[in-house]
């Protein structure tokens, strides 16, 4: 029987305005992306992203003069050409955006034979924002949130940010609703077993066969991994975890990490270095996949498959191939509701 109700067992009280409730929201939330990729879009989101102190936890005064000063005047620029790259004219949007919108109505379908579960999509920077999508599910009579930030390795700079922006919009309710957070999945057996099943199928889809595959992950600040953010750990066992699931020795299945931001030192090896050390010596075809991304993204379709494919080709190397993201691939959304499935145990 639904627990839908809009009303008490007794009438709502003279003046009580009327509330749904009753029913169980999940939010999916990944990072956000541009609105377009001219400068003033390019730069309001980067604005927003950069001034998040979860990413960069250097002293606000200075990182904000630096930022004004120096970032948002060229960054805009050279990451909008990249965006340019990639982008989704038909939809004119991100291709992350495009991805995040179909794994929530692929999920939501896989509820339609109930009433109670509403399934909705946000970004932590821009559009959708949070707060408007948590009060679009309150509307609906959602007085439980399963909050389902889409990063399979836990790191403060985007499962944490993801969950604080949810709590600050929270601050501004009456009637918050019950709030659960999806733990990392990085060693879940259902996404090492959709990342497994996707490798294999793309490998089986290609006329060569790769001498090494990459998983490259997002990379982060090595200082935040030695204050104590699991990212690394988490990253490391999901590609100890994938090898171990395909059956490979250690050096056909090795780890990068991609996207450095800043001069500081992030996590090692870089992927851009190693592949272009590989290719140098004697590596001719090799496939990259991206398992930390839940979605294809600039990371992955610009950053890898056109700059790091350049690289490769540039140094010696000959056939390149990137390997999708799960994105919203039957197996990926059976992955979410799989997990989904698990957290919303006592609710459902
Ligand atoms: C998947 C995990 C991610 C981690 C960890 C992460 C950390 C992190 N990122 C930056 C700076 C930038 N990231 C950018 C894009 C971007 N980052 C992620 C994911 C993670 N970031 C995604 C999915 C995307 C793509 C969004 C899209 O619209 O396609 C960008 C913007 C692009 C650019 O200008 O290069 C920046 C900047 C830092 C500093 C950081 C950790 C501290
Ligand atoms: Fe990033
Ligand atoms: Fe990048």
């Amino acid at each position: 029987m639904s627990r839908e109700q809009s009303r008490p067992a007794t009438a709502w009280p003279e003046g009580h305005p009327e509330v749904r409730f009753g029913r169980i929201g999940i939010l999916l939330i990944n990072l956000g992306t541009p609105e377009g990729t001219s400068y003033g879009p390019m730069r309001r989101y980067l604005k927003e992203f950069l001034s998040d102190r979860r990413v960069i936890e250097m002293n606000p005064v200075a990182w904000q003069i630096i930022l004004n000063l120096f970032v948002l005047t060229r960054r805009p620029q050279k990451s909008g050409e990249a965006y340019e790259k990639i982008w989704n004219r038909e939809l004119d949007e991100s291709p992350l955006k495009t991805v995040s919108r179909a794994q929530a109505e692929k999920l939501a379908a896989l509820f339609a034979d109930t009433d109670i579960v509403e399934v909705d999509w946000a970004m932590r920077y821009g559009f959708p924002p949070i707060a408007e999508r948590l009060d679009a599910l309150k509307a609906k009579g959602c007085d439980r949130v399963l909050l389902f930030p889409l990063y399979p390795q836990y790191s403060a700079s985007t499962t944490a940010t993801a969950n604080d922006k949810a709590f600050d919009a929270l601050k501004a309710m009456r009637w918050q609703p019950a709030i659960r957070t999806v733990p990392p999945y990085h060693d879940h057996p259902a996404y090492i077993d959709a990342l497994a099943g996707s490798l294999t199928a793309h490998l089986e889809s290609l006329d060569w066969e790769p001498e090494i595959v990459l998983a490259s992950f997002h990379g982060l600040p090595e200082e935040y991994f030695l204050k104590g953010d699991p990212y690394h750990c988490h990253c490391q066992k999901t590609a100890r975890l994938l090898r171990e699931r395909l059956g490979w020795p250690e050096e056909r299945l090795r780890i990068t990490f991609q996207s450095r931001f800043g001069r500081a030192e992030w996590l090692k090896p870089y992927t851009d270095k190693t592949v272009e050390e590989l290719a140098r010596n004697g590596v001719r075809r090799m496939a990259v996949i991206t398992p930390g991304f839940a979605a294809d993204c600039v990371e992955t379709l610009e950053e890898i498959a056109i700059g790091v494919g350049e690289i490769f080709r540039e140094n010696g190397g000959e056939q390149f191939t990137l390997v999708p993201c799960l994105n919203d691939s039957d197996a990926s959304i059976g992955m979410l509701r799989t997990i989904v499935g698990e957290e919303l145990q006592g609710w459902l």
